[in-house]
């Protein structure tokens, strides 16, 4: 047993709660219930019977993961009393202990992390992230999630079963190859008014963050909701601030479970903000698809027919109203939708193109390389970028992927486990059990020194083919992997190379806050240090 796991007996009330959430039907999302709380369905004889099986079989192996490598941890309040309450002391902390006790000293890859009485497994190689990103059957998003799933719905990004099935099945063709190339046009004006606002900052130090987030947001909004919200010219800045407060509010629910408690959670006022905040957000999309609605009805029926007959230029919300009737959808399965992929799509994004440019601006060796690919594709010319032309940017795409493996802008995957699951660690086969917590980490997976040269270096070279061949894929999960992988990746890489390639085009980055002085912040998605920003000077080329 590790030194700091709790023991049993002060356990009983996780366990107790434990087997209250794994009695619940796992695939059917209306009989969810969150851990701790009485299931809903009265248990007949045979699952009461299953029940104490579990019970049994739960202990059992809760002896095993007990000994798995973690920091100390004391009853019931399990390692929080360690947690810094600083938000970036608290990141240096996790990689602390990430380095302690998933890397050394056997490199096990899995460590043991107590939230209050609740168990986590934190896995961190490539080896014992892969059965658990294969599995189709282990798909659950945890209790973690809750506040995220209270915003934006139970659309793909949370729900689970045959409901995330169907709608993954559904939604996969919006982001079909021809339904992509029809968004090039706006990635490439909202990229080319993004510059136009940056030629006035020439020569100062300022932060580019909340431009990119603007440019982002304007991006997802025509490209999702076929809306243009003008943030870029100061318009609906409510929306843009109200996510990233939402964001930062549930990052500071999942650290602290005192704020899990109802009554702390609202008299901290963080509750009563996140309802007003969340309620602003969900008004605002249904709106838009209100609007959406009506302007659609008013098309000629000529050319309503022309647009079902084609993707090109169709945004993801007219091809979601098409498949309303068919797919049984109401305006609220349409809201939850919309509503993640405007967050999924715009949050995640803005901070990856963030982090690329900061790190660019580290480097001027590797921004020389840049230039030098966009000058032999571009030359003089002033033109938007093809999807032909994207291709061509082999460099600029390495450097995006090292630097979403340097600073995953998803610092955080977590399932829980609807089945029993075995995972190898360094030579021992570790039995999860069902029921468990288990949080995968690309930012360990991704600095793995028996994969990457230079783990803790920017170093784009890491995306050479040859060296990409010598490596596990596991490696490398800035989307995830398997069956619940980033439905919008694709998206994401056009959006990124079109957006980098207009800025590296006209400017010369400099960035003034380097690693370490900068470090990322995971408020859900990494952002940089909050009273920094990306602070940059730029120079016109
Ligand atoms: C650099 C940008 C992005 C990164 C790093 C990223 C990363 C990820 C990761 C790690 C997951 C798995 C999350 C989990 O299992 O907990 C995920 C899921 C998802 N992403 Fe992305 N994402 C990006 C951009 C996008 C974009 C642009 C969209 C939409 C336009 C999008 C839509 C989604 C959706 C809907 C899911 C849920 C998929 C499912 O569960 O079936 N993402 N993303």
């Amino acid at each position: 047993m590790s030194p700091g796991a709790p023991s049993i007996v002060p356990a009983c009330h996780f366990i107790r709660a434990h087997i209250a959430s794994t009695i619940c039907p796992v695939n059917d999302d209306s009989e969810k219930c969150i851990v701790g709380e009485i299931p809903r369905r009265r248990p007949h004889v045979a699952a009461e019977v299953e029940l104490v099986e579990r019970r049994r079989k739960f202990i059992v192996h809760l002896k095993i993961i007990r000994d798995l490598p973690g920091p100390r941890a004391l009853p019931l309040v399990g390692c929080v009393y360690q947690f810094k309450l600083n938000a970036e002391e608290f990141t240096y902390q996790m990689e602390i202990w990430t380095r302690r006790y998933v890397y050394t000293p056997k490199i096990s890859g899995m460590g043991l992390i107590w939230l209050g009485p609740f168990p986590i497994v934190l896995l961190g190689l490539s080896d014992t992230v892969r059965p658990l990103l294969e599995s189709s059957a282990n798909i659950r998003k945890p209790t973690l999630y809750d506040k995220v799933q209270e915003w934006i719905g139970n659309g793909l990004l949370t729900s689970t079963g045959e409901k995330w099935f169907n709608r993954r099945k559904m939604l996969t063709s919006t982001f079909h190859f021809n339904v992509l190339q029809g968004y090039q046009e706006t990635f490439s004006k909202q990229a080319e008014i993004f510059v136009e606002i940056l030629e006035k900052k020439v020569g100062e130090p300022f932060d580019v963050f909340p431009y990119i987030k603007r440019c982002a947001l304007d991006i997802i909004c025509e490209t999702a909701m076929g809306t243009q919200v003008n943030a870029q010219f100061g318009q609906n800045e409510q929306y843009v601030a109200a996510v990233a407060r939402i964001t930062q509010i549930i990052w500071e629910f999942q650290r602290f479970p005192h704020l899990w408690i109802k009554p702390i959670w609202y008299l901290s006022g963080k509750g009563f903000e996140f309802n007003r905040l969340v309620q602003a957000t969900n008004d605002f999309t249904r709106k838009v698809i209100a609007d959406r609605k009506a302007t659609l009805q008013e098309l000629h029926e000529d050319e309503a027919h022309e647009n079902s007959t084609t993707n090109k230029k169709k945004a993801f919300l007219d091809l979601l109203l098409s498949m309303q009737q068919e797919n049984q959808l109401s305006d609220e399965d349409i809201r939850e939708e919309v509503d993640t992929f405007m967050f999924e799509g715009h949050d995640t994004t803005s901070s990856a193109m963030g982090f690329a440019i900061w790190f660019l601006g580290q480097y001027p060796d590797y921004q020389a390389k840049v230039h030098e690919e966009l000058d032999r594709v571009f030359g003089n010319s002033n033109r938007s970028p093809t999807p032909e032309d994207l291709k061509q940017l082999v460099y600029l795409e390495k450097c995006i992927k090292e630097s979403l493996r340097m600073m995953p802008a998803v610092p955080m995957i977590a399932r829980v486990l609807d089945e029993d699951m075995e995972i190898e660690s360094n030579g021992t086969k570790v039995l999860l059990p069902q029921g468990l917590t288990v949080v995968i980490a690309p930012f360990s997976a991704q600095r793995d020194f028996r994969s990457y040269e230079r783990v803790e270096s920017f170093y784009p070279e890491h995306f050479d083919p040859e060296n990409i061949a010598k490596r596990n894929a596991f490696s490398f999960i800035p989307f995830s992997a398997g069956p619940r992988n980033c439905i919008g990746q694709k998206f994401a890489i056009q959006e990124e190379k079109t957006i980098l390639s207009w800025v590296f085009r006209r400017f010369t980055v400099e960035t003034v806050h380097p690693f370490p002085i900068n470090r990322p912040n995971p408020e859900i998605t990494l952002k940089p240090k909050r009273e920094l920003g990306f602070t940059i000077i730029i120079k016109k080329r």
